[in-house]
């Protein structure tokens, strides 16, 4: 099955609808405040209101509170959550709504055990463990860190751009890719070229089964 391809940390309705032109399966908002790419409520609507059907969104949350989430879904068209910081499972699993848990990945980092705490979401996010950041650092890890077997779908991010993004897919196999830095030209703006750079290796990567190495 191909990789689903997600862009993060879009701040302008614009660049959205040009990733969902572009072939994007799912958008990420980010609800961050110390982060470039926060957007508010109101900007969220905008950006979900620009979309054409059938493009998920993804509302991405560092160690909020329950209603900070609790509000965003309620103004919010949001299909999915994202926990990017040290929520627990029992918060992240009771909002009823489907959940990816992200992970910053660095020696030692159990994601066998983690896959198992999380264990109801819908994707492990594996992203690049950088001190003081929680995310869209622009870094990559060591993708020999993921076990082939991971019992959860594999989103793939941290440092991903059009240039090793095929190696990426070829090396783990990935769910699905996940990118923010790698697709901008400026901190929360997204270039069309580099979008469609992006997602043209994505595919480009996955017509050549022959280099595919997780087991589907
Ligand atoms: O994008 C941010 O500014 C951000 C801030 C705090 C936590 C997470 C954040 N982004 C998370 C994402 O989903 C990114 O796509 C992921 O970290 C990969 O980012 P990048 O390495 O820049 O592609």
């Amino acid at each position: 099955m191909s990789a689903r391809i997600k862009i993060c940390g879009f701040t302008r309705p614009e660049d959205a609808l040009a990733a969902a032109r572009l072939g994007a399966d799912a958008i990420g908002l980010v609800f961050y405040a110390p982060s470039p790419r926060h957007v508010s409520i109101a900007q969220a609507q905008a950006i979900i209101a620009a979309l054409p059907p059938f493009v998920s969104v993804v509302a991405l949350f560092v160690n909020a509170s329950r209603e900070e989430v609790e509000n965003v879904l309620a103004h919010c068209a949001i299909d999915i959550l994202q926990f990017h910081g040290e929520e627990s499972p029992e918060f992240c699993r009771s909002f009823q709504r489907p959940y990816l848990k992200a992970v910053r990945v660095q020696p030692g980092t159990d994601l066998m055990a983690l896959a198992a705490q999380y264990h109801d979401a819908r994707g492990l996010l594996t992203d690049a463990f950088v001190e003081g950041a929680h995310g869209g650092t622009g870094k990559t890890f060591d993708w020999t860190l993921i076990p082939p077997q991971l019992p959860l779908p594999l989103v793939l991010s941290g440092g991903l751009d059009e240039h090793n993004v095929a190696a990426a897919v070829a090396r783990v196999s990935p769910a699905a890719v996940d990118v923010s830095s790698g697709v901008e030209s400026g901190k929360g703006i997204k270039s069309p070229q580099r979008m469609a750079s992006f997602i043209a290796a994505v595919r480009a990567a996955q017509n050549d089964v022959s280099i595919s190495m997780r087991p589907v």
